[in-house]
């Protein structure tokens, strides 16, 4: 299997960072995101825009950090917890999110990564896979836009505006190697990639037969310029060993067949949760959440446990690759199994400790008692 990496900024960036100005990007920042206009205390009424906020919220009562910074080497972190709606704790409650939308993949391949640079990602079990080459964002788009600010800062992430998803992390290939290790089965199964990024976890789950696959990012921009592109050229790339026009109504059928199975979501991640589970007909829940690289900011851990508990099947799993601990955002393992186990819906069993470098872990969670799991009369 081969990864490739494509990408070109256009609209949707300038977009996206023109959304910055409008402070349409909306997680709650002690220390306020640059461009954001949510700031702590501001509620629907009060300060932000409908698109802005759309519930309040209260933080988790962890200590307020600075800074935008990356989940490995980052120098502080600022977000209050994001927390989902509905049947939160109290503190758990939250002012500013922002809102989540569905993005249609294009009916054609070639309208997605025609303009994309792609490069092949060496040494995955899998086989090879296409991606979008990111990197050339940088030269390519030097403007007032996310990337531009997020290289310029030094940092792989911008705290509540950017959350990482252009670049793909380490704990991903930690998981896509667990999958063929471990002989994961996708065949049948509905399966969410959260908080995907290049969405490799998605893609694979895709190759291994899974029914749908739905992809998550906090940015619109990484879902429309890295997450669909390398969908689609993963899709297209099982007919690359034919030719000419065979390879043509491969691509297509092989690009067809990806745009039924898969969906794909930007958005904070208690604004997804409520976008799946109320828009369209009954929502089946996952039977699989992929997550890699998801834990490094304590403040997210409420609406990602939220997003858990009310998106898993009550007989599914959620794999979860984390590194121990993130520096300066003060994430990690052990704080995150803390937050789980004080929640006692989900017990969580670890698969794997990877020891080389920055430690890292793979983390099994199942709901605890599915039969009393808060879904229990549903799918
Ligand atoms: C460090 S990146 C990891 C990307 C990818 N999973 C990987 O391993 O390469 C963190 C991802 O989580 C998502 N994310 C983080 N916090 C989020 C939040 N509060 N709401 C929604 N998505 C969030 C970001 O969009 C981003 O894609």
């Amino acid at each position: 299997m081969t990864f490739q990496f494509n990408f070109t900024i256009g609209d949707h960036l300038e977009n996206e960072s023109t959304a910055l100005g409008d402070g349409a990007l909306t997680l709650n920042s002690s220390k306020e995101a640059p461009g954001s206009e949510c700031q702590k205390g501001k509620h629907r009424d009060t300060g932000c825009s409908r698109e802005q906020c759309d519930r309040p919220r209260d933080p988790l009562g962890t200590p307020e950090s600075a800074g935008n910074t990356a989940p490995s080497q980052a120098p502080g972190s600022s977000l209050d917890a994001a927390n989902s709606s509905g049947n939160l704790e109290p503190h758990e409650e939250q002012p500013c999110l922002r809102r989540a939308k569905e993005h249609a993949m294009p009916a054609e391949a070639k309208e997605v990564i025609g303009n994309k640079v792609l490069e092949t990602l060496p040494g995955l079990q899998q086989g090879s896979m296409s991606v979008v080459k990111t990197v050339l964002l940088k030269e390519k788009f030097p403007g007032e836009n996310i990337v531009s600010k997020s290289f310029s800062s030094h940092s792989d992430l911008i705290t509540g505006v950017y959350e990482g998803g252009l670049k793909i992390w380490e704990c991903t290939f930690d998981l896509l190697a667990y999958f063929t290790k471990a002989r994961v089965k996708f065949a049948g199964k509905k399966v969410l990639d959260l908080g995907c990024g290049s969405g490799l976890l998605g893609i694979t789950a895709l190759k291994g037969g899974a029914r749908e696959v739905h992809f998550q990012d906090y940015n619109s921009m990484v879902i429309e310029e890295v997450t669909i592109p390398n969908a689609a050229a993963n899709s297209a790339l099982e007919g690359e060993e034919s030719d000419g026009d065979q390879q043509e109504v491969k691509r297509c059928r092989r690009s067809k067949a990806a745009e039924s199975k898969c969906r794909f979501f930007s958005g904070e991640w208690s604004e997804f949760c409520e976008l799946v589970l109320t828009s369209g007909n009954v929502f089946e829940r996952y039977d699989l959440i992929l997550t890699s690289e998801t834990i490094y900011n304590p403040d997210y851990y409420g609406s990602l446990h939220q997003t858990l508990l009310r998106l898993l099947h009550k007989n599914g799993r959620v794999l979860l690759a984390s590194k121990a601990h993130y520096f300066g955002v003060g994430g990690g393992v052990h704080l995150f199994q803390k937050f789980v186990e004080e929640r006692n819906v989900f017990e969580t069993r670890t698969l794997e400790i990877i020891d080389e470098g920055l430690k890292r872990f793979l983390i099994e969670m199942t709901f605890k008692c599915p039969s009393s799991c808060p879904q229990r009369d549903m799918n």
